[in-house]
């Protein structure tokens, strides 16, 4: 648990975004006119597929136990999407959440694809093809294993509007569960095209319907606490993360956090019967066409737990090699893959000779490895001509330099690192703010950057080369 900054709101007001995902919960205090964060906090959550929300819960109690909201006038959660959280008909949770990441609803994903008619038929319906990491194939898996606990289900909601609804059960501000268009767009049941539920999707999966969550629109605040501060819908986490950096035409968002995410704000919903892209929608109205890999920024822990090195010396061995790591390859799917959808693969290391075998190399094809998951979400929006000026790179991973460095030329696009920040939480304070506001539009907060990355001269080629190889072997290895 960690807390920084200041609690003298000297006569701003303040708004807080709080960024429940994978890892860890971090809440961020924010000015509600500038965007300036004057105060940070963090605490851990468990490192698991399922989690019960009152880890969550836990968390935000320890972050927020410092006084950080002291004089906050609004407050709104970014959450990690996709998360089912069933309950009863007190409320009461009924199971673990299953997460994002959790692969075991993968044959129930395949099984919904296939009773509908295909992959056409769901990016039709709900812009998006069923894998396991989306809430309406974990809903089917609970009915078929765990039917004795699906009976009790009363309603489905996400980890965003579990949190919003606790903080507002804190005093007697809680109406209704309530969720936004973006997190609801991630769960396979509602559609970002039609702006509507899909409830006979839920229903086919899950055997009957169940309550859903209200979907607010953008600036709809959920309620009040017991102390007067306003809650806002809040969002799923990429959505947060968008509302964060203020994106412009051009800007496309790589994010390394637990999962790695390629995104940009788009004026209208993209339909990619590939399945790479998922047609979510964004937090203000817009939308958010989205790839996500399950493997990101741990796979260069994982790199760096082989090597016996930490994750400053992993930049430094990555950087030592050339690009192409000596024709070193590291397909990362270490914990299964979501895209491509292989739940139950395992990572690949390809082209180890005795010349190539060194920890510089290796370390360089982790990076490699782990961006080029990632080309494939960046060359999938070009496909859908969007239009890639620059990347924005955020997420912990951000914060190497390797990756920075390397970056650029996979992507074939210029790098912008914003200075850092828990964008998750700015977008949820600067959601918070619009809320507070009653504005048409959010509040102009304007985005400081904190270095830009070229390509390097003369290295465009061998970056392409690189590209293609780990096409190549992704095709090789599992036949696609
Ligand atoms: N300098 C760094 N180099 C590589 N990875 C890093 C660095 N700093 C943090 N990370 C990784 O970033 C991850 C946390 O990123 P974060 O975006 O907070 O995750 P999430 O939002 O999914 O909980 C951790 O796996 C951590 O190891
Ligand atoms: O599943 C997705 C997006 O579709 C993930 O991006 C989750 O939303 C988790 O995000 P992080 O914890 O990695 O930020």
């Amino acid at each position: 648990m960690e807390h920084q900054g200041d609690h003298v709101t000297d006569g701003r007001t303040l708004v807080a975004g709080v960024d429940s995902s994978t890892q860890s919960t971090k809440i961020v205090v924010c000015d509600a006119e500038t965007g300036e964060v004057v105060r940070t906090a963090r605490a851990s959550h468990p490192d698991a597929t399922e989690v019960h929300p009152d880890r969550w819960w836990e968390a935000f109690e320890q972050a927020s136990g410092g006084g950080i909201l002291d004089g906050v006038a609004a407050l709104a959660v970014g959450g990690q999407q996709h998360g089912m959280v069933t309950l009863d008909e007190d409320d009461a949770v009924v199971r673990d959440a299953l997460l994002w990441n959790d692969t075991r609803s993968a044959g129930a994903a395949r099984d919904l694809t296939a009773e509908l008619g295909g992959v056409a038929a769901w990016v039709d319906a709900v812009g998006l093809v069923p894998v396991a990491s989306f809430t309406v194939t974990k809903l089917r898996w609970l009915a078929e294993h765990e039917p004795d606990l699906a009976a009790r289900v009363e309603r489905v909601v996400l980890p965003h509007d579990w949190m919003t609804g606790q903080i507002l059960k804190q005093g007697n501000g809680f109406e209704r569960w309530s969720t936004d268009r973006g997190d609801a767009s991630g769960t396979g049941y509602w559609s970002a095209a039609d702006g509507d539920y899909r409830l006979d999707l839920l229903e086919r999966a899950f055997g009957r319907t169940v309550e859903v969550p209200e979907v607010l629109s953008p600036a709809q605040p959920a309620g009040r606490t017991a102390t007067g501060m306003l809650v806002a819908a809040g969002t799923g986490d990429n959505m947060g993360a968008a509302l964060g950096l203020t994106l412009h035409p051009g800007d496309v968002v790589v994010s390394l956090g637990t999962s790695g995410t390629v995104f940009t704000q788009h004026r209208s919903a993209i339909r990619d019967e590939t399945g790479a892209i998922a047609g979510f929608a964004d937090a203000t109205g817009h939308h958010l066409p989205l790839m996500c890999t399950l493997n990101a920024a741990r796979v260069l822990s994982a790199a760096a737990s082989m090597l016996g090195v930490d994750l400053a010396e992993l930049d430094r061995l990555a950087l030592e090699a050339g690009p192409g790591a000596g024709g070193l390859s590291l397909l990362p799917y270490l914990d299964g893959e979501r895209t491509p959808d292989l739940p139950d693969a395992t990572g690949t290391l390809g082209g180890l000779t005795r010349s190539n075998a060194t920890p510089e190399n290796l370390a360089r094809a982790a990076v490699e490895g782990m961006l080029c998951n990632l080309v494939a979400g960046v060359d999938a929006l070009r496909a859908k001509d969007v239009e890639v000026g620059r990347i924005l790179l955020i997420g912990g991973a951000a914060a190497s330099r390797a990756v920075r460095e390397v970056a650029p030329g996979l992507f074939r696009a210029p790098v912008v690192v914003p200075a850092p920040a828990e964008y998750v939480g700015v977008g949820a304070a600067r959601q918070a703010a619009w809320a507070l506001s009653g504005a048409a539009e959010p509040p102009t907060w304007a985005l400081e950057v904190d270095s830009e990355y070229a390509v390097r001269p003369g290295e465009e080629q061998a970056h392409a080369d690189v590209v293609a190889r780990y096409q190549a072997l992704v095709g090789s290895t599992h036949g696609l």
